[in-house]
């Protein structure tokens, strides 16, 4: 890309998506965001995607050229060995923890969704993040989209908000969930030794990571929901609800099972606080699952975020900053219910409190879809095989070189 800074201080890369939401960026850029980074003195450079994946491709090609640019700017020096750039500090003062990448997002979760992809795809097999070189990526998410799921979870629901906590400067960690896909010779084998499609082999399989989350992965009524709110975007927000009614009319059941592995947590209504589930020592690699979910589901998701969208709380317990991973399943309920339980989510996450809601924290989770599924990723899709074939992974990793990101809160 060749953008060589000539700053003293490295930019702000403010990502714009104009096609987010109900197209009002633009607007809100030139009305706030810009006079904002002008009068703070923030020198910024801008991005603004032209398609649908553009975030993803752009920051997959050019991070590499990004980080040691930044490394330069923090007085990290840079070396080319063996046909790739590694960085090394100069001073025992440079600290590794220091460098930081700020990023502006104008649009909603797609284009975070988007952004953290791009950046961790573009740094594999990477030698560039070290413990000498591992900078933070911090995020300033400014709710221009639909849901603004991230921002709303972090309470911030304008965009003057947004700009506010950016030049506050504080930030939290924002927890990536790794989707992984069985390694091939995995699945081989254990099919050679699988006759009632559950999983006889005595070693763990090998997982490939196939796609990073931050928002939330769906199946069953949630993720019809969103497929079909896509049709609606002239909708605006109100895009939701209406698919959420058209699939409750159709109301389906999926079937599928989902195994928790390593400790979990269950939300006790008597109590209203989480405990513990399973064996203390349930582990979180380990070919037995700590606890089994046999559906058929009538909603169920895996998320990080406690809001999907103003108000909208199917997991109002999720925290952006730790390692659980939030697990709302419905399974099996009829028309009437499942509205009532819609219903009590939109009122701030109400809904836990009733009967046929089963709230978890988790640290991994397997999917496996009895018959060929979709699955929905940060409101990407995922078409899933049936059988232990398209079992699918989710978990928050506690890799230092994916968990990079932070978002001002
Ligand atoms: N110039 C563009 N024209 C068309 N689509 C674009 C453009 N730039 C980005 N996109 C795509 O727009 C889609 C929607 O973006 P995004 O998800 O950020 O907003 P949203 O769907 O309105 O909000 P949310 O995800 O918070 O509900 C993304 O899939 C992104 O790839």
């Amino acid at each position: 890309m060749g953008i060589l800074f000539t700053y003293d201080k490295f930019p702000l890369l403010v990502v714009f998506n104009p096609f987010a939401g109900r197209k009002q960026g633009q607007d809100q850029f030139n009305k706030v965001v810009r006079p904002a980074l002008d009068q703070s003195s923030t020198t910024f450079y801008l991005i603004e995607t032209t398609h649908h994946g553009h975030a993803q491709s752009y920051f997959k090609e050019n991070i590499q050229q990004i980080l040691i640019e930044l490394a330069q700017s923090f007085g990290i020096r840079s070396t080319h060995t063996g046909g790739s750039e590694e960085v090394h500090a100069t001073s025992s003062a440079v600290h590794s923890s220091s460098a930081t990448l700020r990023i502006m997002v104008l649009g909603g979760d797609g284009t975070v969704h988007e952004i953290v992809n791009g950046i961790l795809t573009g740094l594999v097999e990477s030698p560039l993040i070290t413990d000498v070189f591992r900078p933070k990526v911090v995020l300033s998410v400014v709710p221009t989209g639909t849901g603004n799921a991230i921002a709303t979870s972090l309470n911030i629901t304008t965009v003057q908000t947004a700009v506010d906590r950016f030049l506050a400067g504080n930030s939290t960690p924002l927890r990536v969930i790794q989707v992984s896909k069985q390694a091939h010779e995995a699945v081989k084998t254990d099919s050679a030794n699988n006759n009632n499609g559950h999983l006889l082999s005595s070693v763990p399989p090998r997982w490939e990571p196939h796609v990073y989350t931050v928002v939330v992965n769906s199946f069953g009524l949630h993720c019809a929901t969103v497929h079909d709110a896509d049709g609606f975007r002239f909708l605006g927000n109100e895009r939701f609800k209406v698919a959420t009614l058209k699939n409750i009319v159709i109301l389906k059941q999926y079937r599928a099972r989902v195994d928790f592995y390593g400790p979990v947590q269950r939300y006790d209504r008597s109590s209203k606080e989480f405990s513990s589930a399973t064996h203390v020592n349930s582990r979180v690699v380990s070919t037995e699952p700590s606890l089994t979910l046999s559906g058929p589901f009538t909603y169920l998701m895996f998320t990080k975020q406690g809001s999907l969208e103003t108000g909208f709380q199917p997991t109002p317990l999720a925290r952006t900053s730790d390692e659980w991973l939030d697990v709302l399943a419905v399974q099996n309920v009829g028309r009437t219910q499942i509205l009532k339980i819609l219903g009590a989510a939109a009122k701030e996450g109400k809904h836990i409190e009733m009967e046929k809601v089963e709230y978890y924290k988790v640290k991994a989770v397997e999917f496996e879809s009895s018959g060929v599924g979709r699955l929905c990723v940060d409101g990407e899709f995922l078409n899933v095989q049936a059988g232990p074939q398209g079992r699918m992974r989710f978990e928050v990793v506690s890799d230092l070189n994916i968990q990079l990101f932070y978002v001002y809160n």
